[in-house]
């Protein structure tokens, strides 16, 4: 068995590669990262270290790396030979992945299995996202025949991997936890071995319990504790003043995770609570500045505040926590992500209404509109 994975950076090595390697496929990392690929192309194992309680190390093996910004024919030509391929890019970079995998179904030997096809991205539906910039790479006409080479399964990716430090090389420090939901419906009774995923009928439930908890939670301990002088997220979540806008903000999100999917409500208070212990795992050096990261992509339409604050609104459920994490949001002000100085350029060109309309996709004729306006002003 063969996979080829897209992203060689942190969720990649130290956790989608990872389980990969450890279900049995020989697995090829592509990058466009030039001295990450010479590296991993001249190692021959990397170890992903958890930390926190009940840690232990993995061993990664029998590996090969490409670079897809250079040797697109190689790239091409593994994924047109293997059974899974899988990103680990971010949502915004799927539409530059999709010209190789549409390249390679094309050069597909037509006798060949469909080709599994994973974005393991934070995003709801991130897999619908990388097939839809596929369909559009297509002539009208030749997308139904192409896409029968493969079968798209949207997943849920949980493990906390933070930046690595500059002497580490190859290896990863990872939590201990991890989750990988796939959703199962489109592989009929063909579906992969991967000890340590688990298949689910609807990813709905699960992708969105896991973004509008973890996600939003971790962005709140960011954009609170960023505006509170704190690096570290742990520190961040140590405060009190930090910790009550992130319990606020996530008793909100857990009450529409609760009506909408009809999950437990107890279930989804330990889920919460577990959540919170790992931010606050003092042996996980991660820090506000990556988990806030590109902070315009976490305040659009469908992400982790604005997507469940508008549904809120939309059913008549308090919003006031989300709306202090959006107002911290918008101060994030770190000049080495582009997004964040783009965000404050925005802020002093955009009128906070417009700000709302543009950025957010919340207009005037939303009940999320006139809150939103005041948080952002
Ligand atoms: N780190 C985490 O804790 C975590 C957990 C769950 C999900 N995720 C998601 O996984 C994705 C990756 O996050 P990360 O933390 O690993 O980021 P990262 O920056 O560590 O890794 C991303 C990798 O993608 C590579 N890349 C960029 N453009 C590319 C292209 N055109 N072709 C091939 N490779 C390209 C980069 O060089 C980099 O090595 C994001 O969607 C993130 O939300 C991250
Ligand atoms: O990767 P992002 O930028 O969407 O979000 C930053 C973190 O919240 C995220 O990477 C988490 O660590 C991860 O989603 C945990 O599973």
């Amino acid at each position: 068995m063969k996979a080829v994975h897209f992203g060689a950076g942190n969720i990649g090595r130290g956790f989608i590669g990872l389980l990969l390697h450890e279900a049995g496929y020989e697995l090829v990392f592509a990058d466009v990262a030039a001295p990450l690929i010479d590296a991993l192309a001249a190692s021959e194992s990397y170890t992903v270290h958890e930390v926190g309680a009940g840690a232990r190390d993995h061993v990664v093996t029998g590996y090969s790396a490409l670079n897809s910004a250079t040797d697109e024919g190689a790239v091409r030509a593994a994924i047109a030979d293997a059974d899974v391929v899988t990103t680990a890019v971010g949502p915004t970079i799927l539409r530059f992945i999709a010209p190789h995998i549409v390249a390679a179904l094309e050069a597909r030997d037509a006798a060949r299995g469909p080709l599994v096809v994973m974005a393991c991205e934070n995003a709801i539906n991130a897999t619908d996202l990388l097939r839809d910039e596929m369909s559009n790479l297509v002539p009208t006409g030749e997308w139904e025949a192409l896409a029968s080479r493969a079968v798209f399964a949207n997943t849920a990716v949980d493990r906390i991997v933070p930046g690595q430090s500059a002497d580490a090389g190859l290896d990863v420090t990872v939590e201990t936890f991890s989750e990988w939901a796939i959703e199962s419906g489109s592989f009929g009774s063909d579906v992969p071995e991967i000890p340590g995923a688990h298949f689910v009928d609807d990813l709905a439930p699960y992708i969105e319990r896991k973004l509008f908890t973890v996600n939003t939670g971790h962005a709140t301990v960011a954009y609170a504790g960023f505006l509170a002088g704190h690096e570290r997220i742990s520190d961040a979540l140590a405060d009190p003043a930090v910790a009550e806008i992130v319990e606020t903000a996530l008793r909100e999100t857990s009450a529409l995770l609760v009506a909408k999917h009809e999950f437990d409500p107890a279930v989804q208070d330990a889920y919460r609570e577990t959540i919170l212990e790992r931010f606050a795992n003092t042996a996980l050096p991660d820090t506000v500045d990556r988990v806030g990261r590109q902070p315009l992509r976490k305040l659009s339409r469908h992400e982790r505040f604005i997507g469940p604050a508008a549904e809120l609104a939309e059913r008549g459920l308090p919003t006031a926590g989300l709306l202090a994490a959006i107002a911290a949001a918008v101060r994030f002000d770190v000049p080495a992500d582009e997004q964040s100085v783009e965000l404050k350029r925005l802020r002093t060109e955009l009128s906070p209404e417009r700000f709302a309309a543009e950025v957010c996709g919340i207009d005037a004729s939303h009940p999320l509109f006139d809150p939103l306006v005041a948080a952002l002003a």
